[in-house]
């Protein structure tokens, strides 16, 4: 369930009001997520019915916002098939509802895909790497807050609930990231905004050739790479064994780079690109998976999905 925060008909007219949008006509809330309450909001502006998604922000803060919904505003205008955020007559993309933040966006057709195919993933790389260049003009900057430091600070938190060797493993990839990123290799990869969550659950197709990508809530600036090694750890997969998918791989890299040529300096980074991405996602799921939860709502995603990803990307390539 994703509905956290229930609303009234009353109180969501009242918010809606200064966008100016239309008359509520109904509003439902939307099953799937695990972050936001997410709702369908259809509107009527005295022509026609047109349905919204409205997001109610049910963990991150006000500082944390703009750089999202800006990011996705910027990119709707230039064209990349994203949700967009509206604005008030002030410019203000968010606004408190029932005491939270939260914000309207377009509503994008289609929906996910469960077997993705080197067609999917042909498209996903083309459209991301589109994004990439897209989002280079983006004024406001913040960075992955899922990044380095962030592995650092969550390394002792999750490992007291490890086995040794499991533990071990973790110790050993957030020493080697850490001395990668001090590299002149590292240094030198492009960096930018990021969706940094582009699982197949966040792409929705009305044909494989049209992604549109949603839940930027996890975006920030982080090396372009970083971006497509989470987007390939997801999409170009065996699912069961984490394995790469040679050609579910060559799809998204050569659409990728057809947009983006990739480097000699990004070949070498590469395989601890790929490492980075699935250690990011293993130490998010195990956090996920060992704190405390409410009332036990949701379901934590399994993180030995991603153990056994890194190890498999471990075996495949070497530090540098
Ligand atoms: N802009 C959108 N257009 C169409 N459907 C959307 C949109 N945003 C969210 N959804 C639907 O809501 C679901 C949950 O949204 P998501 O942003 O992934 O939630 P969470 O961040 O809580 O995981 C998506 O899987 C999708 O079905
Ligand atoms: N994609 C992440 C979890 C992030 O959740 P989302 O539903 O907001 O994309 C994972 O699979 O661990």
């Amino acid at each position: 369930m994703a509905v956290f925060t229930q609303i009234t008909h009353d109180e969501l007219a009242t918010w809606l009001t200064p966008l100016n949008l239309g008359t509520l006509v109904e509003f439902k809330g939307i099953a799937s997520g695990i972050e936001n309450s997410n709702f369908f909001v259809t509107l009527n502006d005295g022509r026609h019915h047109t349905t919204y998604v409205l997001t109610i922000f049910e963990v991150l803060t006000p500082e944390q916002l703009p750089f999202y919904l800006e990011l996705m505003q910027h990119l709707a205008i230039k064209g990349i098939p994203v949700p967009r955020p509206y604005a008030d007559a002030q410019g203000q993309l968010f606004r408190p509802l029932a005491g939270k933040p939260a914000t309207l966006v377009s509503k994008l057709s289609g929906s996910d895909t469960a077997t993705p195919t080197p067609a999917h993933c042909a498209s996903v790389g083309r459209t991301l790497a589109q994004m990439h260049l897209a989002g280079r003009d983006l004024q406001r900057h913040q960075p992955n807050l899922r990044g380095l430091d962030w592995w650092q600070m969550m390394e002792d938190k999750v490992s007291a609930f490890l086995p040794d060797h499991i533990a071990e493993l973790l110790r050993d990839e957030v020493a080697a990231q850490t001395a990668f990123a001090q590299t002149p290799i590292y240094k030198e990869l492009p960096v930018g905004a990021g969706h940094c969550d582009l699982f197949v659950d966040n792409v929705l197709f009305t044909d494989p050739n049209s992604p549109s990508f949603i839940d930027f809530y996890f975006a920030g600036v982080d090396t372009w790479l970083f971006d497509l090694a989470v987007t390939v750890n997801d999409w170009c997969i065996d699912r069961s064994t984490g394995e790469l998918l040679p050609d579910h791989l060559n799809a998204m890299i050569t659409a990728y780079s057809t947009v983006v040529p990739l480097t000699d300096n990004d070949r070498s980074a590469w395989g601890m690109m790929l490492r980075a991405a699935a250690l990011r996602f293993w130490i998010s799921r195990l956090y996920d998976f060992y704190r405390t939860r409410e009332a036990a709502m949701l379901t934590p995603k399994d993180p030995t999905h991603f153990e056994r990803i890194l190890k498999s990307r471990r075996s495949q390539f070497e530090t540098i």
